[in-house]
């Protein structure tokens, strides 16, 4: 028997070994991690990440062909495929701070690969990580290896949260990685045969390491890009009268370009697109190529304008001051259908209106207050590291209320801002929430999920992104 085992039982580890357990009942797959609370909860009831599909999967598997373990070294000593799915978060210290992938985790756990393996390995690239790393990887492991074959292979994760059981049992494409030798050729048919239990032939693509590596941090580049150049058009919408909904339709229809990832927000989130690309551009600078990583960082940059853009909406449009102002914040998690809120544009938002002073109250469906709170008082780049490394307990934000109902949370409000697209926000009973608010009674959409002429005529005065101004707004201040 094939026996798998992931090291990192995270957003990415859990899923996708779940779903390797589901499509190959013959072969045993462990999933490792230092956290040992993460494990007790891959063990529970209450899993440790929501994902839409997830229980389901790791019930059908757990205890048969799937295991969460604590048992790190042991199960790495057993397998044949090791993948390395750990964190590899934004340096914050020393060469590179501030953009540079920090690998700490990932040569730790190359370190005990190569002390404990008494067998031939193929170590596989899991975590989203720096053009070249399987050299470095490949030289700690040879180094250390006591005459044992391991075989290198970057096979990155392209899920998405909130849809990743889906992404994962229909991948656009797996992509593989490896050498050009005869047994780096091995590797990658070892790794096809186990995705070719339900992925089409077709869509398993294979290439050389580099490529691998880079069109991991390619592809988040430009699915960012174009979040960034819609949301620099709804900038342009909102000084013009157009309208970006009506301009992404129209240039999505476009075949060349396609529909999807138009939609204008406040800005992207997400443990990954900003590190990745602050790597990207780390490595262009690290290769003298200062133009091709200010091409990339300015992606960064527009996005980081329209969140202060969005605040600066908000406390302008409420006579320039929120000051002791209760605001109420409809989303905290990055995006719909999961709870992650690792860079969501809600810190910053939350940060901008707590620097104008505002009290704030919170209502997300997936997110307690203790994550909420930590968020609002964590430093920057913190939150990507094992739990048990993070700070134990931030001061919390006093300003800041927590709530369980988006009633509780606009009761009484001066404005509202929708930062997260939860489905049960479009259908909220918006003229109760408008009866029980201060007047004049504001409402901040910055996803596009309400219908704005409907809340007009409720009263409100509304702010949507990318959509033609109320005439509340139109002589106010638009930028950052
Ligand atoms: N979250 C996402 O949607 C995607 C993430 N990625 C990449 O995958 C990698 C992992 O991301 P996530 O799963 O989101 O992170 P995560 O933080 O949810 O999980 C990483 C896990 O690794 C564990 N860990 C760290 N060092 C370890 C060690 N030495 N031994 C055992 N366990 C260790 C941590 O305790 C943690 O549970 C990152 O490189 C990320 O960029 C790639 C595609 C999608
Ligand atoms: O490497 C990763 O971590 C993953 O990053 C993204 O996935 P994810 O961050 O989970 O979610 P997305 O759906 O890409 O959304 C990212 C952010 O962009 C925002 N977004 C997305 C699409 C859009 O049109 N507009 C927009 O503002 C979302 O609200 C969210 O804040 C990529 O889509 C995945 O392919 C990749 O594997």
């Amino acid at each position: 028997m094939v026996k798998i085992c992931c090291i990192g039982a995270g957003y990415v580890g859990g899923p996708t070994m779940a779903v390797i357990a589901l499509k190959c009942p013959s072969i045993e797959v462990a999933v490792v991690d230092i956290s040992i609370p993460r494990i007790n909860a891959w063990n529970s009831d209450q899993l440790p990440i929501y994902e839409p599909g997830l229980e389901d999967v790791v019930k059908q598997c757990r205890g048969r062909n799937l295991f969460f373990s604590t048992d790190v070294e042991k199960h790495v000593s057993e397998a044949d495929i090791i993948f390395v799915s750990v964190n590899t978060p934004t340096k914050t210290q020393g060469l590179g701070a501030g953009k540079a992938a920090d690998l700490t985790y990932w040569e730790s756990a190359a370190r005990m690969i190569a002390d404990v393996s008494k067998s031939n390995k193929i170590v596989v690239e899991k975590s989203t990580v720096p053009v070249r790393t399987a050299e470095a990887i490949e030289k700690i492991l040879t180094h250390n290896s006591k005459g044992i074959n391991f075989q290198i292979l970057s096979n990155p994760e392209f899920l998405a949260e909130g849809t990743a059981i889906q992404d994962l049992l229909k991948p656009d494409r797996v992509l593989i990685g490896g050498r050009e030798t005869p047994n780096g050729q091995k590797a990658i048919q070892a790794l096809k045969d186990v995705y070719a239990h339900w992925v089409p032939e077709d869509r398993i693509i294979a290439t050389n390491l580099w490529s691998a590596e880079l069109s991991k941090l390619a592809a988040n580049a430009f699915l960012a890009q174009r979040i960034s150049s819609v949301n620099a058009m709804s900038a342009l919408c909102e000084a013009t009268g157009a309208d970006v909904t009506q301009v992404s339709h129209a240039v999505g229809k476009d075949s060349r370009i396609g529909p999807k990832f138009l939609s204008a927000s406040v800005g992207f989130g997400g443990s990954c697109f900003q590190k990745d690309i602050l790597n990207l551009v780390y490595i262009c600078e690290c290769n003298g190529l200062p133009e091709v990583a200010n091409y990339w960082k300015q992606v960064i940059k527009v996005n980081d304008y329209q969140k202060n853009r969005f605040v600066n909406r908000v406390v302008s449009s409420m006579f320039n001051t929120v000051s002791g102002k209760k605001i109420a914040i409809l989303g905290f998690a990055f995006k719909k259908d999961t709870g992650d809120t690792r860079e969501t544009p809600t810190i910053d938002v939350c940060k901008g209106l707590l620097g104008d002073k505002a009290r704030l109250s919170i209502y997300d469906p997936q997110v307690n207050e203790d994550q909420i709170q930590r968020d609002l008082s964590m430093n920057k780049f913190d939150w990507d590291h094992p739990l048990h490394l993070q700070p134990l307990s931030p001061t919390a934000v006093k300003q800041v209320n927590v709530v369980w109902d988006a009633y509780e949370a606009t009761k009484d409000a001066h404005g509202v801002c929708i930062l997260t697209e939860w489905d049960e926000f479009k259908t909220l009973d918006y003229q109760r929430i408008y009866d029980n608010m201060r007047k004049p009674a504001f409402v901040f959409d910055g996803r596009n999920i309400i219908n704005v002429d409907k809340l007009r005529e409720i009263g409100f005065i509304v702010y949507s992104i990318g959509k033609p101004l109320d005439p509340w707004l139109k002589d106010m201040p638009a930028v950052a």
